[in-house]
This record gives structure tokens, sequence and C-alpha cells, in this order.
């Protein structure tokens, strides 16, 4: 017997205002996967992300995580039920500590100051900001700061992260222990859901890809089937992608 996805997304529609962003869009999420959401920008990649982590309602359709209908709970439900998220752009509260923006994250779970700042210095442990704890999160480099979004998002204790161009502004480096950790997180059993552009570095990270292009699924598959695509070549990859 196959096993129940984790994340059933069904007919999903969004508009804004006249504007389409994700049309009849469907796909699966088995545990303990990586996929990769690609496609051009403006292709509804962040717009399904807020869709399934409960940032608005939706227009049509309906998303299933873990055994429960999550169409119409709000964000901190869904937290609740083990969905956690990234931004593109960081979020954290600069004029708190390291260790204070993780503990809000600790806090959904643990809500025992003391318990919860120990699940917080574990977390950063885990994502190698250990040494940063006590640093003001506004002292942090553009890489920690991208850590640090991961500790916030890994301290709620998810099931599903989803997250949205991590990589973005790494030197080549930084990305390697990028993907390294990413592959650490997954080794945790949590599922992930990435929208990355730089083909390079997630073709061999993910099990699986999903293109959006204008708001539709435009194709799905492992990356080999996804870069042979002419579709996908067509519409988004086209020089993109160098052997990955
Ligand atoms: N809050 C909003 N209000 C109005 N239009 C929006 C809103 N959010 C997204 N859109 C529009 O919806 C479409 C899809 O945007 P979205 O940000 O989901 O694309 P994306 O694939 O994540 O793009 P990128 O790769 O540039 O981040 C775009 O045309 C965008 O301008």
């Amino acid at each position: 017997m196959t096993e129940t996805p984790l994340l059933e997304v069904s007919n999903v529609t969004k508009r804004f205002g006249g504007l389409t962003a994700n049309a009849d869009v469907s796909l699966t999420v088995a545990r303990g996967e990586i996929l990769g959401l690609i496609g051009p920008n403006g292709a509804g990649k962040s717009t399904l992300f807020n869709a399934i982590a409960g940032a608005f309602p939706i227009d049509a359709g309906s998303i299933r995580f873990d055994g429960h209908d999550i169409t119409s709970l709000p964000c901190p439900a869904r937290c609740a039920l083990g969905i956690a998220r990234t931004f593109q752009v960081p979020r954290s509260f600069d004029s708190m500590s390291v260790v204070e923006n993780v503990l809000v994250g600790a806090l959904t779970r643990r809500p025992k100051t003391r318990a919860a700042r120990h699940a917080a210095h574990e977390v950063l442990d885990f994502v190698g900001l250990g040494s940063r704890a006590e640093a003001s999160a506004g002292e942090l480099t553009p890489p920690e700061k991208r850590r640090l979004e991961m500790a916030r998002a890994l301290a709620t204790e998810p099931k599903l992260m989803l997250l949205d161009e991590v990589m973005t502004g790494l030197t080549p480096s930084e990305a390697r222990e990028g993907v390294e950790l990413i592959r650490r997180v997954r080794d945790q059993g949590i599922t992930v859901i990435m929208v990355e552009h730089v083909m390079e570095i997630v073709m061999p990270l993910i099990d699986r890809a999903v293109v959006l292009e204008l708001g539709r699924v435009l194709a799905e598959g492992t990356p080999k089937e996804i870069v042979a695509d002419p579709r996908v070549i067509a519409a988004y990859l086209g020089d993109r992608h160098r052997a990955a």
C-alpha cells in the first residue's frame, strides 16, 4: 500500500484582482522528500508557498496536510500542525539576539522558557550558529542571516519546511554548505519544498521538481526528466542549466 502524501495541493487557484497567480495548481509531496519548485519570475512560486503556509485565503481548491484539511486554517494553526517557512528576504528581529530570535519559534512547542531556550541553542548548534547565539541578529552577515532564518523555522519542530530562495546571495562555497544543511534537515525526517533559481544547486539536491509557469504546473518529474523536457527548456531553463 502506498503511503498517503504529507501534502496534497488540489486545484488551487489564487487571484490578485484580475491577475491569476496560481491557476488550478495540483501537486503532492511525499514524506521525507525534497521537492524543488522552479519556474520563471512571477510564475507563482511564492504565492503557492503563501497558500500552503496560510498567509491568505485561496479562491478555489483545497490543501491537505498530514491527514488534515488545512484549506481554511490560519497560519498559527498550520504551524502547530508542522508547517514552517523561510522568507526570500530574511525576517529576523534585528534588535534581538540570535538566540532570542530562535526562541520565538521554540516557544511555540515549549511554553516553559528554560526548555525553549535549551531547544533554541540546540537548533543554533545544528545550523552552525552556536557561537553567535548572543550576538545581535542585526550584526549577522547575510549567509548567517539565512541560517538564522532556517533556525527560526526549525525551532517550531516542523514536519514540512518551505524554503524560499535560501541560497540567494551566497558564494558557491556558502551555497555548498547550505546544501549540506538542507540534506541534514531532511535526514532529521523533515520534508522540504524549496524554491530556488540556481539550477546547479537545486538539481543535485532535490528528489523531484514541479515547474510553474504563468501560475500553472508546466511539468513535474525527476531532475533528469525536467532538464530534458523541451517545454521546461523553452519556458525557463534555456541555457540556465549547465550539467547539474
Ligand atoms: N500580494 C500580491 N498582490 C498582487 N499581486 C501579487 C501579490 N503577490 C504576488 N503577486 C503577483 O502574482 C504573480 C506571481 O508572483 P509570485 O511572487 O508568486 O511569483 P514567483 O514565482 O515567486 O516569482 P519570483 O521568482 O520573482 O519570486 C506575479 O505576477 C506577482 O506580481
